[in-house]
Protein backbone atom coordinates (compact mmCIF):
# COMPACT_ATOMS: atom_id res chain seq x y z
CA UNK A 1 0.00 0.00 0.00
CA UNK A 2 1.54 3.15 -1.12
CA UNK A 3 2.34 6.31 1.69
CA UNK A 4 0.81 9.23 1.06
CA UNK A 5 2.77 12.23 1.94
CA UNK A 6 1.52 16.21 1.75
CA UNK A 7 4.54 18.83 0.90
CA UNK A 8 2.51 21.35 2.60
CA UNK A 9 3.42 24.83 4.00
CA UNK A 10 1.14 27.75 3.20
CA UNK A 11 3.83 30.21 2.67
CA UNK A 12 4.70 31.10 -0.96
CA UNK A 13 8.04 30.28 -2.89
CA UNK A 14 9.64 28.07 0.42
CA UNK A 15 10.41 24.79 -2.12
CA UNK A 16 7.34 22.86 -2.26
CA UNK A 17 6.97 22.49 -5.74
CA UNK A 18 10.77 21.35 -6.38
CA UNK A 19 10.64 19.38 -3.10
CA UNK A 20 7.60 17.26 -4.85
CA UNK A 21 9.13 17.06 -8.15
CA UNK A 22 12.61 16.15 -7.36
CA UNK A 23 11.82 13.69 -4.61
CA UNK A 24 9.45 11.96 -6.38
CA UNK A 25 11.92 11.75 -9.49
CA UNK A 26 14.58 10.33 -6.77
CA UNK A 27 12.41 7.77 -5.20
CA UNK A 28 10.99 6.74 -8.87
CA UNK A 29 14.93 6.63 -10.01
CA UNK A 30 15.55 4.51 -6.89
CA UNK A 31 12.85 1.95 -8.40
CA UNK A 32 9.65 3.36 -6.29
CA UNK A 33 7.04 3.61 -7.98
CA UNK A 34 5.41 7.59 -7.75
CA UNK A 35 2.06 9.28 -7.96
CA UNK A 36 2.64 12.99 -8.20
CA UNK A 37 -0.45 14.68 -7.23
CA UNK A 38 -0.66 18.04 -8.23
CA UNK A 39 -3.28 20.19 -6.32
CA UNK A 40 -2.14 23.99 -6.99
CA UNK A 41 -4.11 25.76 -9.51
CA UNK A 42 -0.15 27.27 -10.64
CA UNK A 43 0.38 24.23 -11.94
CA UNK A 44 4.02 23.94 -11.29
CA UNK A 45 4.80 20.24 -10.45
CA UNK A 46 2.77 19.94 -13.95
CA UNK A 47 5.12 21.81 -15.98
CA UNK A 48 7.85 20.83 -13.61
CA UNK A 49 7.34 17.44 -15.07
CA UNK A 50 7.50 18.38 -18.87
CA UNK A 51 3.62 18.49 -19.43
CA UNK A 52 2.21 21.00 -21.28
CA UNK A 53 -0.67 22.25 -19.66
CA UNK A 54 -2.88 23.13 -22.74
CA UNK A 55 -2.68 19.93 -23.87
CA UNK A 56 -4.16 18.14 -20.37
CA UNK A 57 -7.77 17.27 -20.97
CA UNK A 58 -8.52 15.98 -17.67
CA UNK A 59 -6.98 16.96 -14.35
CA UNK A 60 -7.47 16.79 -10.75
CA UNK A 61 -9.94 19.58 -10.75
CA UNK A 62 -12.42 16.68 -12.42
CA UNK A 63 -11.51 14.51 -9.93
CA UNK A 64 -12.63 16.73 -7.35
CA UNK A 65 -15.45 18.49 -8.76
CA UNK A 66 -16.76 15.98 -10.75
CA UNK A 67 -16.15 12.37 -9.16
CA UNK A 68 -13.78 11.33 -12.68
CA UNK A 69 -12.02 8.17 -11.74
CA UNK A 70 -8.02 9.50 -10.59
CA UNK A 71 -6.93 6.45 -12.86
CA UNK A 72 -8.21 8.26 -15.70
CA UNK A 73 -6.44 11.27 -15.12
CA UNK A 74 -2.98 9.73 -14.04
CA UNK A 75 -0.34 11.02 -17.11
CA UNK A 76 3.13 9.27 -17.23
CA UNK A 77 5.83 11.67 -17.03
CA UNK A 78 9.57 11.91 -18.99
CA UNK A 79 11.09 9.52 -15.46
CA UNK A 80 10.31 5.81 -15.57
CA UNK A 81 7.94 4.93 -13.13
CA UNK A 82 7.27 8.85 -11.98
CA UNK A 83 3.48 9.42 -12.76
CA UNK A 84 1.10 12.58 -12.33
CA UNK A 85 -2.18 13.79 -11.75
CA UNK A 86 -2.02 17.48 -13.42
CA UNK A 87 -3.06 20.35 -12.29
CA UNK A 88 -4.83 23.04 -14.38
CA UNK A 89 -5.55 26.72 -13.66
CA UNK A 90 -8.98 25.67 -14.17
CA UNK A 91 -8.49 23.78 -10.48
CA UNK A 92 -8.87 27.64 -8.83
CA UNK A 93 -12.47 27.66 -9.40
CA UNK A 94 -12.16 24.20 -6.90
CA UNK A 95 -11.67 25.94 -3.69
CA UNK A 96 -15.21 27.89 -4.24
CA UNK A 97 -16.88 25.60 -6.07
CA UNK A 98 -16.26 22.62 -3.45
CA UNK A 99 -17.68 24.80 -0.84
CA UNK A 100 -21.25 23.92 -0.63
CA UNK A 101 -20.45 20.16 -1.48
CA UNK A 102 -20.67 17.18 0.37
CA UNK A 103 -18.12 15.76 2.27
CA UNK A 104 -15.57 18.57 0.49
CA UNK A 105 -12.74 17.50 2.79
CA UNK A 106 -12.40 13.89 1.93
CA UNK A 107 -13.02 14.22 -1.99
CA UNK A 108 -9.36 13.28 -2.78
CA UNK A 109 -8.75 10.91 -0.03
CA UNK A 110 -11.97 9.04 -1.38
CA UNK A 111 -9.92 9.68 -5.09
CA UNK A 112 -6.73 8.58 -3.50
CA UNK A 113 -7.94 4.94 -2.47
CA UNK A 114 -9.09 3.82 -5.73
CA UNK A 115 -5.07 4.18 -6.80
CA UNK A 116 -3.09 3.46 -3.79
CA UNK A 117 -2.16 0.55 -3.95
CA UNK A 118 -0.79 0.87 -7.24
CA UNK A 119 2.45 3.13 -6.25
CA UNK A 120 4.89 3.20 -3.31
CA UNK A 121 4.73 6.56 -2.92
CA UNK A 122 2.08 9.48 -3.48
CA UNK A 123 3.36 13.04 -3.24
CA UNK A 124 0.83 15.95 -3.14
CA UNK A 125 1.99 19.64 -3.61
CA UNK A 126 -0.08 21.85 -2.08
CA UNK A 127 -0.85 25.09 -3.02
CA UNK A 128 0.28 28.17 -0.77
CA UNK A 129 -2.80 28.55 1.41
CA UNK A 130 -5.02 26.97 3.94
CA UNK A 131 -7.79 26.72 2.19
CA UNK A 132 -10.01 23.31 0.88
CA UNK A 133 -7.27 22.37 -1.30
CA UNK A 134 -4.76 21.99 1.41
CA UNK A 135 -7.18 20.42 3.83
CA UNK A 136 -8.01 17.76 1.37
CA UNK A 137 -4.41 16.67 0.71
CA UNK A 138 -4.05 17.30 4.84
CA UNK A 139 -6.72 14.20 5.01
CA UNK A 140 -5.67 12.05 2.50
CA UNK A 141 -1.99 11.88 3.55
CA UNK A 142 -0.49 9.45 6.14
CA UNK A 143 2.29 12.14 6.76
CA UNK A 144 3.04 15.68 5.80
CA UNK A 145 6.44 17.04 4.73
CA UNK A 146 6.87 20.50 5.50
CA UNK A 147 9.73 22.42 3.63
CA UNK A 148 10.80 25.65 5.25
CA UNK A 149 13.10 28.37 3.32
CA UNK A 150 16.42 29.32 5.01
CA UNK A 151 15.48 33.05 5.69
CA UNK A 152 14.63 35.48 8.22
CA UNK A 153 11.27 34.92 8.98
CA UNK A 154 11.23 31.04 8.28
CA UNK A 155 9.09 30.15 11.13
CA UNK A 156 6.57 32.55 10.72
CA UNK A 157 3.35 30.68 9.87
CA UNK A 158 4.33 27.69 10.98
CA UNK A 159 2.19 27.71 14.23
CA UNK A 160 -0.84 28.34 11.93
CA UNK A 161 0.08 25.34 9.53
CA UNK A 162 0.67 23.36 13.14
CA UNK A 163 -2.74 24.05 13.95
CA UNK A 164 -4.48 23.76 10.64
CA UNK A 165 -2.56 20.11 10.81
CA UNK A 166 -4.07 19.23 14.67
CA UNK A 167 -7.67 20.31 13.48
CA UNK A 168 -7.27 17.66 10.75
CA UNK A 169 -5.76 15.42 13.34
CA UNK A 170 -8.68 15.71 15.47
CA UNK A 171 -11.95 16.21 13.17
CA UNK A 172 -10.74 14.49 9.53
CA UNK A 173 -7.68 12.40 9.64
CA UNK A 174 -6.11 10.81 13.38
CA UNK A 175 -3.65 9.25 11.66
CA UNK A 176 -1.76 12.53 10.33
CA UNK A 177 2.07 12.69 11.21
CA UNK A 178 4.83 15.21 10.55
CA UNK A 179 6.80 13.25 8.57
CA UNK A 180 9.32 15.42 8.84
CA UNK A 181 10.69 19.73 8.28
CA UNK A 182 13.19 20.28 5.47
CA UNK A 183 14.92 23.07 5.67
CA UNK A 184 15.74 24.29 2.05
CA UNK A 185 17.60 27.34 -0.47
CA UNK A 186 20.73 27.07 2.43
CA UNK A 187 22.94 29.42 1.62
CA UNK A 188 25.52 28.45 3.10
CA UNK A 189 27.99 31.57 2.91
CA UNK A 190 25.07 33.45 5.23
CA UNK A 191 25.59 33.24 8.70
CA UNK A 192 21.47 33.93 9.12
CA UNK A 193 21.54 30.22 7.22
CA UNK A 194 23.18 29.19 10.06
CA UNK A 195 21.05 30.56 12.75
CA UNK A 196 17.91 29.43 10.77
CA UNK A 197 18.97 25.65 10.73
CA UNK A 198 19.37 26.39 15.03
CA UNK A 199 16.25 28.03 15.28
CA UNK A 200 14.23 25.62 13.25
CA UNK A 201 15.72 22.56 14.91
CA UNK A 202 15.11 23.82 18.65
CA UNK A 203 11.55 23.92 17.78
CA UNK A 204 10.95 20.76 15.66
CA UNK A 205 13.74 18.83 17.16
CA UNK A 206 14.34 15.18 15.20
CA UNK A 207 11.88 16.18 13.43
CA UNK A 208 14.27 18.05 10.83
CA UNK A 209 15.67 16.15 8.26
CA UNK A 210 19.77 15.23 8.40
CA UNK A 211 19.74 16.56 4.79
CA UNK A 212 19.47 20.12 4.25
CA UNK A 213 18.97 21.43 0.81
CA UNK A 214 21.25 24.54 -0.25
CA UNK A 215 20.44 26.79 -3.16
CA UNK A 216 21.55 25.32 -6.38
CA UNK A 217 21.03 26.91 -9.56
CA UNK A 218 20.29 23.73 -11.16
CA UNK A 219 17.67 23.18 -9.53
CA UNK A 220 15.91 26.30 -10.24
CA UNK A 221 17.07 25.90 -13.89
CA UNK A 222 15.62 22.52 -13.91
CA UNK A 223 11.49 23.73 -14.35
CA UNK A 224 11.82 25.37 -17.16
CA UNK A 225 13.19 22.50 -19.00
CA UNK A 226 10.38 20.63 -17.67
CA UNK A 227 12.83 18.20 -16.10
CA UNK A 228 13.42 16.94 -13.17
CA UNK A 229 17.25 17.21 -11.74
CA UNK A 230 17.98 13.79 -11.94
CA UNK A 231 17.48 13.81 -15.60
CA UNK A 232 18.25 17.85 -16.36
CA UNK A 233 21.84 17.67 -14.66
CA UNK A 234 22.21 14.29 -12.65
CA UNK A 235 25.88 14.97 -11.51
CA UNK A 236 25.34 18.40 -9.81
CA UNK A 237 24.52 19.17 -5.99
CA UNK A 238 20.79 19.46 -6.59
CA UNK A 239 20.51 15.63 -7.58
CA UNK A 240 22.79 14.76 -5.29
CA UNK A 241 21.24 16.30 -1.85
CA UNK A 242 17.54 15.44 -3.23
CA UNK A 243 18.32 11.50 -3.84
CA UNK A 244 20.04 11.41 -0.26
CA UNK A 245 16.82 13.28 0.71
CA UNK A 246 14.90 10.14 -1.13
CA UNK A 247 16.97 7.51 0.82
CA UNK A 248 16.37 9.26 4.42
CA UNK A 249 12.39 8.96 3.32
CA UNK A 250 12.70 6.00 1.98
CA UNK A 251 14.59 4.76 5.47
CA UNK A 252 11.88 6.37 7.61
CA UNK A 253 9.26 3.49 5.64
N1 LIG B 1 17.31 24.67 -3.60
C1 LIG B 1 17.02 25.62 -4.48
N2 LIG B 1 18.01 26.33 -5.10
C2 LIG B 1 17.71 27.32 -5.97
N3 LIG B 1 16.47 27.67 -6.32
C3 LIG B 1 15.44 27.01 -5.75
C4 LIG B 1 15.66 25.95 -4.81
N4 LIG B 1 14.45 25.48 -4.40
C5 LIG B 1 13.53 26.20 -5.06
N5 LIG B 1 14.11 27.12 -5.85
C6 LIG B 1 13.43 28.12 -6.70
O1 LIG B 1 12.69 28.97 -5.84
C7 LIG B 1 11.41 29.27 -6.39
C8 LIG B 1 10.32 28.77 -5.44
O2 LIG B 1 10.42 27.35 -5.33
P1 LIG B 1 9.14 26.43 -5.44
O3 LIG B 1 8.34 26.76 -6.64
O4 LIG B 1 9.58 25.02 -5.28
O5 LIG B 1 8.37 26.90 -4.13
P2 LIG B 1 6.85 26.61 -3.74
O6 LIG B 1 6.81 26.54 -2.27
O7 LIG B 1 6.32 25.47 -4.50
O8 LIG B 1 6.16 27.95 -4.27
P3 LIG B 1 4.55 28.23 -4.30
O9 LIG B 1 4.19 28.53 -2.88
O10 LIG B 1 4.39 29.39 -5.23
O11 LIG B 1 3.90 26.98 -4.81
C9 LIG B 1 11.38 28.60 -7.76
O12 LIG B 1 11.78 29.52 -8.72
C10 LIG B 1 12.43 27.49 -7.64
O13 LIG B 1 13.02 27.14 -8.87
MG1 LIG C 1 4.57 25.32 -5.67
Amino acid sequence: MGKILAIANQKGGVGKTTTSVNLGACLAYIGKKVLLVDIDPQGNATSGVGIEKADVNQCIYDVLVDDVDANAVILPTSVDKLFIIPATIQLAGAEIELVPTISREVRLKRALEEVKGDFDYILIDCPPSLGLLTLNSLTASDAVLIPVQCEYYALEGLSQLLNTVRLVQKHLNHELRIEGVLLTMLDARTNLGIQVIEEVKKYFQDKVYKTIIPRNVRLSEAPSHGEPIIIYDPRSRGAEVYLDLAKEVLSHG
